[in-house]
């Protein structure tokens, strides 16, 4: 039989976090490594799309957390690269909040129904976090249930966008409380080029080596004592000394990926408890624009008796003048209703839903796109959320490595899962833990190995076997002009 693909370290997964930890492995002479992506391009669910006349992002779309005392590192590394991006000022959203017949809710009312919905949340977080109903609360207050379209829809944008006014947020604890909209042709994901170019080999702009395999789905890896193998969906086996496994929570619960041995009860246990969010970004374009503009007017709401029915909408004059694109928000049920209907129907609920906001004689919309997270196989999902009783255990056990895998991803991030950020530094831990790993192991084995080497080889027969490793890292070093010819993007 046919050996195996050999590396020291194989990556799967080319998001942000699966570049980084590959990132600080190169920088630290780990050159002989390989990326297996299942996608046919890296980012992961950093990707944007041309949509009109400009580039949207189907994904991460904001960096989240600028302006504190410590600097967000991918705030930096948008600085450094001259990513163009926009402030989002989100704190006049709920002043422009519109009812069924295109009345917009007056600001008394709007502050009023917000601060109520904070206090109930805080409230409810409270007796969550104690364990007790909120009936049974030590101040007996009750948190009221939202039940109008204005509560619920506030309801809406203060739990599913995370609004730091409920409980603190590190984001925006530890770097500040700004957000920037990426408005950059080039994407967001022109940071992980940026990275990706100080280790792979990149010409005009495209990555030309053999050392990143997109269209490369792993079905299996396969722990044994001193490697582990990779067995790709077109029946490529790969083997490493380690694994770095940086696919989303949603498909390690999708067991598009199997494990040889099982994974522990620990560790699958830990998997299946953390939630999934479903995010979905819905763009619509226009043959000119009916929404109000101007300041204060860039986020705008839609009160309906269904929770979350197409709520939260965004206007992209700010990002891209001219544009005439709106973009709506859905999450988690509303996410994967739309994501198995057609788009067609899709088209004509949102349009049924502007046209209760600005009347019957707007324009119709001239194109759709809507994202599907969800049924992305390589996805299943958006962003991981650690579950209200999750404790530090719980992250513990989805982090910790099994056998020589080792987990990185947004999801192994105690303080940052679900950001862009969060899987940035996940990678770099990942990164660092596994050369501490592979110093430790290297010390180990030459401890034992060199009595032996000593005893049993000439200085002579010793050289030669140490040439034959060099040659085995020539396969991915130093000569990736050569490879160039050879890959396929
Ligand atoms: C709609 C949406 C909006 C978001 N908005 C924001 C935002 O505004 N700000 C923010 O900070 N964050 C946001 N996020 C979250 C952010 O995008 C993620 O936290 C981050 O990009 C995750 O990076 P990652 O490396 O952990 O995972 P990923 O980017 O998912 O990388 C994992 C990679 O593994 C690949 N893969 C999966 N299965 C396999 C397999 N079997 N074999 C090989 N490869 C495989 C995938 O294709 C993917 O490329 C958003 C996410 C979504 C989806």
């Amino acid at each position: 039989m046919e050996s195996p693909n050999r590396c020291s370290v194989i990556i799967v997964g080319a998001g942000i976090s699966g570049i980084s930890a590959a990132k600080v492995l190169a920088e630290n002479g780990v050159e002989d490594i390989l990326i297996l992506e299942a996608s046919d391009s890296i980012g992961g669910r950093i990707r944007k799309h041309k949509f009109g006349s400009v580039s949207v992002e189907l994904g991460a779309g904001w960096i989240a957390g600028v302006g504190g005392e410590k600097s967000n590192p991918v705030w930096e590394l948008a600085v450094e690269s001259g990513l163009r991006t926009c402030f989002s000022d989100y704190s006049n959203a709920r002043y422009n909040i519109y009812d069924r017949s295109g009345r917009i809710f007056p600001s008394g009312v709007a502050a009023d129904t917000y601060k109520k919905a904070v206090e109930s949340a805080i409230q409810k977080l409270r007796t969550d976090e104690d364990g007790l109903p909120a009936y049974v609360a030590n101040d007996r207050r009750i948190s009221t249930k939202p039940e109008t379209p204005i509560e619920l829809a506030i309801d809406f944008i203060l739990h599913d966008f995370e609004m730091a006014e409920v409980e603190p947020i590190s984001t925006y604890v530890d770097f500040g409380e700004r957000e920037f909209l990426v408005a950059d042709e080039r994407g967001y994901e022109y940071l992980l080029y940026k990275m990706a170019e100080e280790f792979l080999f990149t010409s005009d702009g495209k990555i030309l080596d053999n050392r990143l395999k997109l269209n490369t789905v792993v079905r299996e890896l396969q722990d044994s004592r001193d490697s582990v193998r990779v067995t790709t969906e077109d029946g490529c086996v790969y083997e490493a000394s380690y694994v770095i496994l940086s696919v989303s929570i949603g498909v390690l619960q999708s067991h598009l990926i199997s494990f040889i041995p099982h994974l522990p009860k620990w560790k699958s246990e830990a998997i299946e408890k953390c939630e999934v969010m479903v995010y979905t970004k819905i763009f619509l374009k226009f043959p000119y624009k009916f929404w109000p503009c101007g300041p204060g007017k860039e986020f705008f709401i839609y009160a309906h008796e269904q929770r979350g029915y197409y709520t939260f909408w965004q206007h992209m004059e700010n990002a891209y003048p001219g544009s005439n694109i709106l973009v709506v928000t859905l999450t988690n049920g509303e996410s994967k209703r739309v994501e198995s209907q057609s788009d067609q129907q899709t088209m004509k609920e949102a349009m049924g839903v502007l046209r209760d906001m600005f009347g019957p004689d707007i324009p119709e919309a001239t194109d759709i796109l809507v994202p599907r997270w969800y049924n992305n196989r390589y996805q299943r999902g958006s962003y991981s959320n650690y579950p209200i009783y999750a404790d530090s255990q719980m992250v513990d056990n989805i982090r910790a490595p099994v056998g020589r895998i080792l987990f990185t991803g947004e999801h192994t991030s105690e303080k940052f899962n679900g950001y862009v950020h969060g899987g940035y530094l996940a990678g770099l831990d990942t990164g660092e833990a596994l050369l501490e790993e592979m110093k430790a192991e290297k010390a180990s084995n030459e401890s034992i190995l060199q009595p032996l080497i000593a005893l049993t080889l000439s200085k002579t027969q010793a050289k030669t076997s140490l040439q034959i490793c060099d040659m085995h890292r020539q396969l991915f070093h130093g000569d990736s002009k050569r490879g160039l010819a050879e890959v396929t993007l």
